[in-house]
């Protein structure tokens, strides 16, 4: 049986997991509370392991407001550099697999063809440059981790576009939505599979991967069939991201080559309308 140890348990994708994961049944997952896993407190953390002695640490802890952290860069820092290598650290003194969530927002958005997980990095904004700078200190912590980026991450679970497009679309009647950012939705169930499918795999392939849902599209295209699907009329217009200002900038085009965790676990990953259609009838 292998023992799991969940970190940022309640948010939205520790919430996916927790709600998937009995469906493993030669997995022990352990959800601990907030107060027992914060990732900056490193003697409580050992404590934990020393407690647990889990096999796999999965890390779903962060720091996600992308606007906010361009304001709050010491916090999301810590978050998510501080927090990751401490995970590392004990997961190399305890002999346990390191699980580490991140994100395309790592790259710069200047290709035009998917990200492949040798395509260097380049962060436009403070939150892709945290995550980047937990990659990185994880590599150099620890040889038994495996880093996963996504991209676009919702669910029935915790905040995210999906939810804010059906909250606005109960309260106006027109919208607008960029176009000129290119990407692909993630369905937090789908990824909570995979992640313990690697667990269960036993592999020790360790390195990065890239997973997110089949197929590409605009944040507009995204909103369109959450409005679609769930029957909602509103006007939605699509509109440059100049036209709609936020505090950080976002890369133009994030899709990224899923080919590698694809081969290497035999993975069906469904297309993402069709894993939003899945979601958004949970959510109703
Ligand atoms: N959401 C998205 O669109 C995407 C997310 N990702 C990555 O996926 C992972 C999961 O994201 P998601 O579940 O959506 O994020 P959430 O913001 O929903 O969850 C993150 C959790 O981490 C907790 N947390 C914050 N600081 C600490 C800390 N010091 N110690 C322990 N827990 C802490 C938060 O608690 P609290 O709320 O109390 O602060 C929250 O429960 C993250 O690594 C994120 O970077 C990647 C691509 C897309
Ligand atoms: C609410 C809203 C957003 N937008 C735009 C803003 C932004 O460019 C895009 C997405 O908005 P959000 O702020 O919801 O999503 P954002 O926080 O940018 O999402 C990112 O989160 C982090 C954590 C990641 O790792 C990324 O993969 C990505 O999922 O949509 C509109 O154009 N119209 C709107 O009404």
């Amino acid at each position: 049986m292998n023992k799991v140890i969940v970190m940022g348990a309640s948010g939205q994708l520790g919430q996916c997991l927790r709600s998937v994961s009995g469906q493993y049944p030669d997995t022990d997952v352990i959800f601990p509370g907030e107060g027992e896993a914060n990732v900056l407190d490193i003697y409580k953390l050992e404590e934990l392991f020393k407690h647990h002695l889990p096999q796999y640490c999965i890390n779903c802890a962060a720091y996600t407001a992308v606007d906010k952290a361009e304001s709050d860069q010491v916090i999301a820092g810590k978050v998510n550099k501080e927090g990751p290598q401490n995970l590392a650290e004990l997961c190399n003194k305890y002999n346990a697999v390191l699980i580490h969530i991140s994100t395309d927002f790592v790259f710069s958005g200047n290709h035009h063809l998917p990200y492949s997980e040798d395509d260097v990095p380049a962060p436009i904004n403070v939150y892709g440059v945290t995550k980047l700078e937990g990659e990185q200190v994880i590599a150099s912590s620890t040889s038994k981790f495996f880093i996963i980026r996504t991209s676009w991450l919702y669910s029935e679970f915790g905040n995210n576009f999906v939810k804010t497009m059906l909250r606005l679309g109960r309260e106006k009647t027109e919208l607008k939505v960029v176009a000129d950012q290119i990407g692909t939705p993630t369905y937090g169930v789908d990824l909570a599979h995979f992640i313990l499918k690697i667990v269960d795999s036993g592999s020790e392939s360790y390195g990065i991967y890239h997973y997110s849902n089949e197929g590409v599209a605009s944040w507009y295209d995204f909103a369109k069939a959450i409005f679609e699907i769930s029957e909602i009329d509103i006007l939605v217009y699509p509109v440059r991201s100049s036209e709609f200002i936020t505090a950080a900038q976002r890369p133009s085009f994030s899709v990224m080559d899923k080919s590698k965790a694809r081969n290497e676990f035999k993975l069906n990953i469904p297309y993402w309308r069709e894993s939003l259609v899945g979601c958004v009838t949970e959510i109703n």
